[in-house]
């Protein structure tokens, strides 16, 4: 008897850990924030590799397609945190978390590492995966998709109502700022957005107009086809007098085209 509870009790003794890796495909900036609720603000951007998704239109694939695995980085939260330190000489800054999709990774750590070095974080999701760190960001953003974006999954409500709910549950009282931001590109994607909007009529809602040509699927961007959807956007709103919405470009697209890295 004291020998098979000496045994249980061994076997619950936890080995050392070794850090959990979290699959980089880029860290860079500082730059701005070119989308959403943060537009304009100075950030650096850490990539995650891997996504749950395939848009067709995605700007980013080289940081969701499995083929570029190769190319994506194991790094501990540590090592991830002393780039951005680097990148940022040591200065405090928003740090924005994309993808891919960032909630794919284990990054709890690094959001302790950081804010106890005065860090502020930021994540771009599609609202696919809900983690329990979501409470520990200070800017949680949710981009599900319309059906432009032409991403196979339909859009699961009940995983996108987990997220908010997770980003809800701070055990200090803290939470995030929610918003939700959705790509547009024809009235199929703003009557989605619309239905959005009737779920969460609380949560600050971005219209960004969409880009048709990201690099894959064109040799050079079309500034004025998205300009002219933005205006079309502008007008489809105001004609409806959708007063709660804000529409937005992606400014970095507009400054840089479809440049990476920026
Ligand atoms: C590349 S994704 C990575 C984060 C996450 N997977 C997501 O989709 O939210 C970052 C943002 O870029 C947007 N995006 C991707 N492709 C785009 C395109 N062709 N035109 C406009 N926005 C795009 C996404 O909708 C998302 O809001
Ligand atoms: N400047 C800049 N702003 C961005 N906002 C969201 C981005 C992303 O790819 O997630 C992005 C990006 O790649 N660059
Ligand atoms: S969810 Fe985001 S990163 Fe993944 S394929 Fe779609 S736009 Fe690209
Ligand atoms: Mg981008």
């Amino acid at each position: 008897m004291s020998i098979i509870s000496e045994t249980n009790r061994s076997e619950r003794v936890s080995l050392p850990q070794a850090p959990k890796k979290i699959a980089i495909s880029e860290c860079f900036g500082p730059t701005i924030q070119g989308e959403g609720a943060l537009i304009g603000r100075p950030t650096v951007f850490v990539r995650t590799g891997g996504c749950d998704y395939r848009c067709q239109r995605c700007d980013t694939l080289y940081a969701v397609l499995p083929e570029h695995r190769e190319e994506w980085k194991p790094m501990t939260a540590q090592e991830v945190l002393n780039e951005v330190r680097q990148l940022s000489q040591d200065r405090p800054i928003l740090v924005t978390l994309s993808g891919g999709n960032p909630a794919m990774q284990p990054l709890e750590e690094l959001l302790d590492l950081g804010h106890a070095e005065g860090y502020t974080f930021a994540i771009e999701t599609q609202g696919s995966i809900a983690q329990p760190w979501f409470a520990k960001l200070d800017y949680l953003t949710l981009s599900p998709k319309a059906p432009g974006m032409r991403n196979p999954h339909p859009t699961n409500w009940e995983r996108l109502e987990r997220c908010i709910q997770y980003a809800r549950q701070s055990k200090d009282g803290k939470t995030p700022n929610i918003c939700l931001k959705i790509v547009i590109f024809d009235e199929e994607d703003y009557q989605y957005a619309h239905g959005v909007a009737d779920r969460y009529p609380e949560i600050p809602l971005y219209l960004q107009a969409g880009n048709h040509t990201p690099p894959h699927l064109a040799d050079s961007i079309d500034i004025q086809g998205i300009l002219g959807r933005m205006d079309w956007l502008i007008q489809r709103v105001v004609d409806d007098q959708w007063f709660e919405v804000t529409i937005l470009p992606q400014l970095h697209t507009l400054l840089w085209g479809n440049k990476r890295g920026v």
